[in-house]
């Protein structure tokens, strides 16, 4: 259990840039909210909701707003429906990523809508698995990643939302899945092909399998290949394009230049980085 004083307004530091890792892109900025009230001990969850509620202050009404999927993803549609019920928020409509942050949103009478009829997001709200210094990410282990990227692309403003375990320094360096979401069709063919193209960095390939021992399958009825690295990626943009090429591949986790802003909760306050 991280120990963290409470978030509030009492004091904000203006910290140095992170390292940028692309000179075509803007140096993200970032700046930290600690406070000096009571110190408690906090879990990896306290953690991923004082992040997700941060980010959820940016909420105006009338925005159309992407509704992340997954455990720290679920905090923030949470207070949205808390935020519409107590009257504090309104005249919003929200683009669910996956069928389990739809049910939830529905639960909570957030009204929903479809990237059809709203092709503009004002703000998408979700959480990642791996953030690295240039706020790109790693996103899916939860297997919403292409319903995800379709709605986070459009997304005027993309705020991740995060528990400081998800900080990397390279994308893939956790050692944990990096999905790749394939047609059924012949998906060994890929698992194969995805593997060799990363040989170089130890990779292992791993169909995903869901809780009842068969093939995970997506809300969109694909499978998922994860990706295991021994070592992190040199070049993130290169190996999305390279992954991409292979025909029966529908997308990957690698989200990068998306996040406009990454809220980081940890034992030292919550830290938002801008790009
Ligand atoms: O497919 C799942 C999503 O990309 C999640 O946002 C990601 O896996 C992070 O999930 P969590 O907040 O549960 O760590």
């Amino acid at each position: 259990m991280a120990s963290l004083s409470f978030v509030s307004s009492s004091h904000l530091t203006l910290r140095a840039p992170s390292p940028n890792l692309r000179s075509s892109s803007p140096r993200p900025t970032s700046v930290s909210f600690s406070v000096k009230a009571q110190s408690v001990a906090l879990s990896q969850d306290d953690l991923k909701k004082l992040a997700a509620e941060k980010a959820v202050e940016s909420i105006k009404p009338g925005m159309v707003l992407g509704l992340g999927t997954g455990s720290t993803a679920a905090f923030a549609v949470d207070q949205i429906g808390k935020l519409l019920s107590s009257g504090e928020l309104h005249d919003i409509v929200g683009i669910p990523t996956s069928k389990r942050t739809e049910d939830q949103a529905r639960s909570l009478g957030i009204p929903l809508v479809a990237l059809d009829t709203h092709p503009r997001i004002d703000l998408a709200i979700d959480g990642a698995d791996e953030v690295d210094p240039n706020l790109d990410l790693v996103k899916g282990r939860g297997g919403a990643l292409l319903r995800e990227k379709m709605v986070e692309a459009v997304a005027e403003r993309f705020i991740v939302v995060a528990d400081d375990t998800k900080l990397v320094k390279g994308l893939g360096g956790s050692g944990l899945a990096m999905p790749v979401e394939v047609v059924q069709f012949c998906w060994k063919f890929n698992l194969v092909r995805l593997r060799d193209l990363f040989k170089e960095f130890g990779c292992e390939a791993k169909l995903r399998v869901g809780e009842g021992g068969e093939a995970y399958v997506t809300d969109n009825s694909n499978f998922i290949i994860d990706l295991y690295f021994k070592e992190p990626l040199k070049d993130g943009f290169a190996a999305g394009r390279e992954i991409g090429k292979f025909e029966g591949v529908v997308e990957h986790g690698l989200f990068l230049g998306m996040a406009t802003s990454v809220i980081i909760a940890g034992k030292n306050g919550v830290e938002v980085m801008n790009k």
